[in-house]
């Protein structure tokens, strides 16, 4: 096991500069997900990690040391991709014992390890299987067998679970968190799915055109995004926008609304962003709410999306769109056309860059 440190690392594909400076550690052991839209350069530098690019500037330590020098196969790296390609005409247990051979390794010692690490996977019945003889789960989790029974320092998954349907998707998430706790592996997960990246990881890298815009606890970014894109990216967020002066923010429409303690003394143009779930909706627009501690806005309720124990409603304030989560239990006057007051406490809203 080791920590990875990316310093500085730039890389352009021609006139394409597809990472941009990028600078992120993950700690030994950490369970990260780097998650960004498509394109953003998760998987280049996922690759550059593992040694099949190299960063034109800046430098990748594994273990504290610089591995710019060291070719993919001494990197002590396992990874496991979307397409899994474990070997049609091989077991599982001789897919799984792949790697060891490759080494050199034989003997008593290379089923040992073989046993150890399809147990871990709970596979251990199946061992004599060929892949056909497998469902996509299974098949994974054979991948990511392979790729453990090397004792890697650092495992990489490349959006491993994209192929899965959904709710095998879920089994193995937990699966696979399981797993990492168990083998105490730094592991560093590629997703574009924002829900994954929020249910697996320690911590979330988030990246956008080839750089990192916000690295953190899944909550600590859930509850404190820094940017808008990092807001409505990892999650909904309801973006306001004014202009703060004694600790209060003014809005094109002129209604005045207080900021959070963190921004008392902030003047000047914000943007800011609450969550719908933080968003209260108070029919009839009777909110007795103190006007110093709470945000309010008037507004007339246009849809209603029903999800079982949650409805997300969305409400005509001025002409911009507000969403506000609400539960079931709360919603029995809410109607369609009908004015509402929304509110949420001052704390809650989000300041972004
Ligand atoms: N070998 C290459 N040659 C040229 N351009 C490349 C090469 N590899 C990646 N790119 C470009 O670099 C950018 C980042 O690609 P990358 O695969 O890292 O994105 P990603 O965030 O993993 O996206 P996705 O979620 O779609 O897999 C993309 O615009 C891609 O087209």
């Amino acid at each position: 096991m080791a920590r990875v440190d990316v310093k500085n690392v730039s890389l352009s594909f021609g006139a394409y500069r597809a990472l941009n400076d990028v600078s992120i550690s993950f700690a030994d052991g950490g369970f990260y997900a780097l998650l960004g839209p498509s394109g953003s350069g998760k998987t280049t530098l996922l690759r550059m990690i593992a040694g099949f690019e190299y960063p034109d500037e800046g430098s990748i330590l594994i273990g504290g040391e610089a591995v710019e020098s060291v070719p993919v196969d001494k990197r002590r790296i396992g990874m496991v991709f979307q397409n899994y390609a474990i070997f049609p005409n091989m077991s599982v247990a001789e897919n799984v014992a792949f790697g060891l051979r490759v080494r050199g390794e034989k003997g008593a010692g290379v089923e040992k390890a073989v046993s150890d690490a399809l147990d871990l996977v709970q596979l251990g019945h199946l061992a004599k299987r060929r892949p056909h003889q497998l469902s996509g789960g299974q098949r994974q989790r054979v991948a990511l067998a392979r790729a453990i029974v090397t004792k890697p320092r650092v495992l990489l998954l490349d959006e491993p679970l994209s192929a899965l349907d959904k709710g095998l998707r879920k089994d193995m998430q937990i699966e696979l968190k399981r797993i990492q706790r168990e083998v105490g592996v730094t592991t560093i997960f590629v997703t574009h799915d924002q829900d994954e990246a929020l249910s697996i990881s320690d911590r979330i890298g988030i990246l956008k055109d080839g750089a990192i815009v916000q690295e953190g606890a899944p909550e600590e970014i859930y509850d404190r995004p820094r940017s808008e894109f990092a807001a409505t990216f990892l999650g909904e967020a309801n973006i306001i926008e004014g202009t703060a002066e004694g600790g209060r923010l003014t809005l094109e429409n002129g209604v005045s609304i207080p900021l959070p303690q963190e921004a008392a003394r902030s003047s000047g143009h914000l943007r800011c962003a609450i969550r719908p779930e933080r968003v209260h909706v108070v029919p009839g627009g009777l909110a007795s709410v103190n006007l110093s501690q709470a945000g309010t806005l008037t507004g007339i309720v246009r849809h209603k999306l029903f999800s079982g124990s949650l409805s997300t409603y969305s409400i005509d304030c001025d002409g911009r769109q507000f969403q506000a989560i609400v539960p079931r239990t709360g919603e029995d006057d809410i109607r369609m056309g009908s004015p509402v007051e929304v509110t949420w406490k001052k704390e809650d809203l989000i300041i972004l860059a």
